[in-house]
């Protein structure tokens, strides 16, 4: 796995999920998402919860497609799962195919835009830390457009970072984050370099505000299923 060093230059352009990402990927999630592991786990726990023997599941942001492949590991291989992966960078879809090969797996992967993609009726739909990069004026419709793709009763699990809503505590939970990225060997200008990447690229809601823009466009329930700090993991069902 190579390690991520993108940032230990003077940034030339805002953050992008580009090959130079791609590249460094599985590094740069371990070490910038806190428990990442663990909110995968979760993920891949309460998606084949909702599946039962049969169903199709997508992964809307799937990069690499690590997940996907965590889940199709722990599944019976004669369930009838279809395991679909979506991204737009090229980079991603490409890494995310040779490992696919690699694996002999039988996930389906798509380059395309989860905003307009032609869903099919799914069981279970995932973005985890995808929505943070969708742009707000249109993240409530993709929010719609995935609750009316899931069957009654599916499951739609999205991480996010996220805000508080008190700037004394936001500053606090930024600060225990960047100890958090130091303690995983990224220097504060590395910290810094990718904050500025990030400005107005990422752009995280409050819990609440993530939990009500589920409510708002088509799911009964959403609830947390993980928070560390300033990154969350939910639950949202049709
Ligand atoms: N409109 C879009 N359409 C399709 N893909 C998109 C779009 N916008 C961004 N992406 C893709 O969403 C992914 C976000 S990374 C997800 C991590 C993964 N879920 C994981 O759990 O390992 C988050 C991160 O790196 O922090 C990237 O692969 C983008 O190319
Ligand atoms: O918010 C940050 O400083 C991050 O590094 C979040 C992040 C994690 C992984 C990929 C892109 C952004």
């Amino acid at each position: 796995m190579k390690t991520d060093t993108l940032f230990t230059k003077p940034i030339s352009k805002q953050f992008e999920f580009d090959a130079d990402v791609a590249a460094v990927f599985d590094d740069m999630l371990v070490r910038s998402v806190p428990f990442y592991k663990e909110s995968q786990a979760l993920t891949r726990r309460f998606a084949i919860n909702a599946l039962g023997k049969g169903g199709v599941v997508y992964d809307l942001g799937c990069s690499t497609a690590s997940l996907l492949l965590e889940i199709e590991r722990s599944v019976e291989r004669n369930d009838d799962i279809r395991l679909i992966g979506i991204d737009n960078s090229p980079a991603m879809i490409a890494h995310a195919r040779k490992k696919i090969e690699a694996y002999g797996s039988g996930i389906e992967l798509y380059e395309g835009d989860i905003l307009q993609f032609p869903y099919e009726k799914a069981q279970v739909m995932i973005s985890n830390y995808t929505l943070q990069f969708i742009r707000p004026m249109v993240r409530d419709s993709l929010i719609r457009t995935i609750s009316d793709t899931l069957n009654e009763g599916g499951v739609f699990i999205f991480s996010e970072k996220v805000v508080s809503e008190d700037p004394k505590l936001n500053k606090e939970l930024i600060d225990c984050y960047y100890d958090f990225k130091k303690v995983q060997g990224y220097s504060e200008y590395e910290i810094v370099q990718k904050r500025e990447a990030l400005e107005n690229v990422l752009i995280p809601y409050t819990m609440n505000e993530n939990i009500q823009m589920a409510k708002n466009n088509g799911f009964k329930t959403c609830e947390l299923l993980f928070r560390w700090a300033n990154f969350a993991t939910f639950i949202a069902i049709k």
